[in-house]
């Protein structure tokens, strides 16, 4: 199978600046590329505007498949078919790294194609840009900014949403509401700055604990919120007796060489098709205000039908 690569090219804000010679130059008219602007200014979602940009352009450059990815956001998106034949643009706007785009075809990219396809991609920069700050955005508004964990309105939006999935497709689904013991005591006595760094490092060793998809929240002060999905009641006791037992064995070291040990109770719930949000919740908090009431450094489960028991 041939493989054909371009060299790789860094593109600056819309000038191309091609580490070899192109011979070839660009045959685009001026309001195809206009055309093509004006369309890119309509979504700030990234995936729509490659989508777009993949249809605009098809007319001047037949392009089978086009894969984005920027480390930095996280952001990785094939649309399309890879194919056999590919050219590869490293993408930068005012000095600030965009990600890579390749171009994928079943035939080779010929030297004219490739400086079409470099001019069209001139009018995908700044959009692409914005549609990066968009969703750093975006995904700010839904941290909490201390522990970078989910804050109270992301948890309501995913967790609506899984349940939704659980219900259609059947799956389990089941949450941990996790409260940290006697956390106003390390407050107290070391200070409100240890108290965060024990927050971090409590949402550190949580999300140790769980799958990349189980999403851990902030719900308030000293108190986090896992999402299970796809677990049933017996693997959600599993991960909450780990994340239990990894909690109380991480040791925070203090500025001042103290070495601080904290425990965390756990209440679990596990959804059930007429379930609303609040339910679910109100009984992963049940859950857990029992297992503070018999002792704390605990995983209680809160049932349906109302029977409660320890781990
Ligand atoms: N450092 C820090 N402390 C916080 C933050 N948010 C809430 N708190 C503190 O968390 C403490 C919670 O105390 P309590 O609700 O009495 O709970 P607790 O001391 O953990 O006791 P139990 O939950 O019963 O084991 C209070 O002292 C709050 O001030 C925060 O962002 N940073």
């Amino acid at each position: 199978m041939v493989t054909q690569v371009s060299n790789i090219s860094a593109l600056q804000d819309d000038k191309l600046t091609p580490f070899s010679e192109l011979a070839a130059k660009p045959q685009i008219k001026s309001d195809v590329l206009v055309r093509l602007a004006t369309f890119l200014q309509t979504t700030l979602d990234y995936k729509q505007l490659l989508t777009l940009f993949k249809r605009e352009i098809a007319s001047s450059v037949l392009v089978e498949g086009i894969e984005f990815s920027n480390a930095e956001h996280q952001v990785h998106y094939l649309d399309g078919q890879k194919g056999p034949h590919s050219c590869n643009y490293t993408l930068s706007a005012q000095g600030q790294g965009l990600g890579e785009i390749t171009f994928f075809r079943t035939t080779r990219f010929r030297e004219h194609e490739m400086a079409n396809l470099e001019a069209l991609m001139g009018t995908l920069i700044y959009p692409l840009r914005n549609a990066m700050r968009y969703r750093s955005a975006l995904n700010q508004a839904f941290k909490d900014p201390l522990t970078g964990a989910g804050n109270r309105i992301a948890l309501n939006e995913s967790l609506q949403r899984e349940m939704e999935l659980a219900k259609r497709h059947g799956h389990d689904l089941a949450i941990l509401m996790l409260d940290i013991d006697h956390f106003k005591t390390i407050n107290d006595r070391f200070g409100h700055l240890v108290g965060d760094e024990m927050l971090k490092a409590t949402v550190n060793t949580i999300t140790q604990c769980v799958r990349q998809t189980d999403i851990c929240f902030r719900y308030g002060g000293e108190e986090f919120v896992v999402i299970l999905n796809n677990c049933n009641i017996a693997n959600a006791r599993l991960i909450a007796e780990r994340i239990r037992m990894d909690v109380s064995e991480t040791v925070l070291q203090t500025q001042d060489d103290n070495f601080l040990q904290a425990t965390i109770s756990c209440g679990l719930s596990v959804y059930d098709a007429n379930d609303t949000l609040e339910n679910l919740i109100h009984r992963a908090d049940i859950a857990l205000y029992k297992a503070k009431n018999s002792g704390r450094n605990k995983v209680c489960v809160q049932e349906q039908t109302k029977k409660e028991e320890t781990v």
